[in-house]
């Protein structure tokens, strides 16, 4: 089948949030884990590529998404959409900008838009200043990501040491007004030399207005509430065929295991609310890691009930993660933590655990990789953005799902398994 819309994100968790709500459209999405090694052959007509460069140098995440993007060409794609985080995720040295500059070379494009909201789970955008529900991205708790702490709420200043073009803003106040008035904006600014626009967008409308104003352009960047318009408008345009599918429920053993490497605020008290109901939990410590290694973890998960679901998780508040990153150092203590979740998913997976719930970007993406999968096939979303993907591992069917640090309810992770049944 041919691929019409190509998509590359920066993150695992990122990818299967965009992939939940292109599917939304009822067109077939596939997810593919890295960029193919092999040439595309039935392809889905949305492809997205998941890579893990969101804390990457510039020149490698630039090499990863320009690779992904030849991918996608050869498999037929004809839009691009460059897909991080909704509260950006990435500081001066972040590679957003450098990534969409490269794309947009390679497409000979001129201008593309920036529009990180996604108001379902409260991310919105006004005169270019960035929300998590009410408060600004530098006072909510993103100020104290363990790898990318924002501490600028202004997209235009996170931007600007980004790129080499001008930065511009399109407004609510413009946004508002509709898609005549959001083209007209970009064809000014486009006419004055001003590349990379951000946008403004606080509700489901503005996204709607974005979509269909920018639906023409080669490459379009943002979270995936912008996104979720452009099958039906590329349908409408005649340029995607109607194809209505419904990806069933696979039927997966029921044993179970809970991994979390997130420490956002959400998943702090999502495993919280999840020890008090009663599951079996391990709590990693990442400086006795460094000493034992993941042996101590691994006897405990071979000791528990795979039915019941155990919990294993390195999940902890901002001063005890400091703590631990000014002894090993950021990029151990993350390295450390990923590596010991990984060993967990494939020690559970081995013992039998056909469901995989996974919470945090950076986690999802060394454990996707640690289990071998390739590519995911979209399921049922259990709360905005996080659906129940599903993967070949070592030859088994494994049910898997990719929880964002931010995304779900505090019940998430009863209700994941909940979604499984009733799906
Ligand atoms: N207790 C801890 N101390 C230090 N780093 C940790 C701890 N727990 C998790 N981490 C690291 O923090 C990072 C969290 O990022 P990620 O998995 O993307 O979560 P989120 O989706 O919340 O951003 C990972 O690299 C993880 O290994
Ligand atoms: O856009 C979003 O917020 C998510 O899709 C996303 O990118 C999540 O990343 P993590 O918070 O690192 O899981």
């Amino acid at each position: 089948m041919m691929t019409v819309l190509g998509c590359i994100a920066d993150d695992f968790t990122g990818a299967t949030d965009l992939a939940a709500l292109l599917a939304r459209s009822g067109v077939p999405v596939s997810l593919r884990i890295g960029v193919p090694k092999e040439p595309p052959a039935a392809t889905d007509m949305v492809e997205v590529v998941a890579l893990k460069t969101r804390t990457a140098p510039v020149e490698d995440a630039v090499a990863q998404a320009r690779a992904a993007l030849h991918w996608l060409q050869e498999a037929g794609a004809q839009r691009f959409f460059w897909k991080y985080c909704s509260t950006f995720d990435s500081t001066e040295a972040g590679n957003i900008g450098p990534v969409a500059e490269a794309l947009m070379r390679d497409l000979n494009t001129d201008q593309t838009i920036y529009c990180p909201a996604f108001p379902e789970n409260g991310r919105t955008i006004f005169m270019g200043n960035l929300f998590v529900g009410q408060q600004p991205l530098a006072e909510s708790p993103m100020k104290d990501h363990p790898l990318t702490p924002m501490r600028d709420s202004n997209l235009l200043r996170l931007l600007g040491p980004q790129v080499t073009q001008p930065v511009g803003l399109v407004d609510r106040l413009s946004v508002a007004r509709g898609a005549e008035v959001i083209r007209s904006e970009l064809a000014a600014f486009k006419a004055s030399g001003t590349t990379h626009i951000v946008i403004d967008a606080v509700a489901e409308s503005d996204l709607e207005a974005i979509a269909t104003a920018c639906r023409e352009m080669p490459l379009l960047t943002g979270a995936s509430s912008v996104a979720m318009p452009l099958p039906k408008l590329l349908m409408a345009d005649q340029i995607l065929p109607r194809e209505a599918v419904r990806i069933g429920p696979l039927l997966v053993p029921p044993e179970t295991v809970v991994l979390s490497g997130s420490c956002s605020a959400m998943t702090q008290k999502q495993v919280l609310h999840y020890l008090a109901t009663g599951a079996a939990g391990f709590c990693l410590d990442p400086l006795e890691l460094a000493a034992t290694g993941a042996e101590p973890v691994l006897n405990w998960l071979m000791a528990q009930d795979l039915a019941a679901a155990p919990l294993v998780y390195a999940t902890s508040e901002p001063a005890k993660v400091k703590a631990v990153q000014d002894r090993l150092g950021v990029a151990k203590a993350g390295r450390i933590v990923e590596e010991t979740l990984a060993a967990c998913a494939c020690a559970a997976r081995d013992a039998g655990a056909r469901r995989i719930i996974v919470a945090g970007g950076e986690t999802s993406g060394a454990v996707t990789n640690a289990l071998g999968l390739d590519r995911l096939h979209i399921g049922a979303e259990i709360s905005a953005g996080v659906p129940w993907t599903y993967g070949q591992s070592d030859g088994f069917q494994i049910a898997l799902a990719l929880k964002s640090g931010n995304f779900g309810t505090e019940a998430f992770f009863s209700e994941a398994q909940r979604r499984l049944e009733t799906a």
